[in-house]
């Protein structure tokens, strides 16, 4: 199997439990500060926390261009939950200051769960992921309003897009590393390791 490299943004938010699911998913797992560690990754993560936070805090680091244009470039990402909102091309509620990454075709409420159930846990069918229903946990979780022509929808909850996927790019609305089921992370690192066979043909 080829080794990848795959990094966490770790700027706030749940990283150190990526960290361990990536690494049983066979990947080589580091944090991601700096532009500098950014650019040796071969896919990254952007976890779980607050958007805001990690929109305000990926500025304050000088992150915000570095991110777009490797995403722009075509590096794998997968989000979770506030990840997913940074890789929203647009967000329906942002708060004030909020910026994101973009790289999904999308239109994304956050908070969209939360007003109805602060958090909860439910059983997810996605696309791509073989065997039983991964259990997804939902943390004020934000869902999928709309989707453009390009990005494929991999997972619905009562009624509302909850996993997508565009090109390289993956997100869900639920948590996978909080689960002790790796089975996304595979398919993450599978996703990583794909695009660099394809990159050293
Ligand atoms: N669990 C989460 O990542 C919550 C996301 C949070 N509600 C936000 O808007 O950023």
């Amino acid at each position: 199997m080829v080794t990848v490299i795959i990094g966490v943004l770790a700027l706030q938010g749940d990283v150190r439990e990526h960290l361990v699911a990536l690494a049983a998913a066979d990947a080589v797992a580091r944090e991601v500060r700096r532009p500098e560690e950014l650019a040796e990754v071969d896919g990254l993560v952007i976890p779980g926390g607050e958007s805001t936070t990690i929109s305000k805090l990926a500025v304050l680091f000088g992150l915000m261009e570095p991110l777009r244009a490797r995403v722009r470039d075509g590096l794998p990402v997968y989000g979770t939950c506030a990840g997913m909102i940074m890789l929203a091309d647009k967000i329906l509620d942002p708060r004030s200051g909020q910026e994101t990454v973009g790289g999904i075709d999308m239109i994304v409420r956050r908070n969209a769960f939360g007003r109805q159930n602060e958090s909860f846990e439910a059983a997810v069918d996605i696309k791509g992921v073989t065997g039983d229903p991964v259990e997804g946990v939902f943390i004020r979780a934000p869902w999928v309003e709309s989707v453009g022509a390009g990005t494929e929808v991999l997972a619905e909850h009562d009624g509302h897009v909850v996993a997508v996927r565009q090109g390289n790019a993956l997100a869900t609305s639920f948590h996978p590393e909080l689960t002790g089921d790796h089975r996304v992370h595979g398919l993450f690192a599978d996703m990583v390791r794909a695009n660099r066979a394809r990159r050293s043909l």
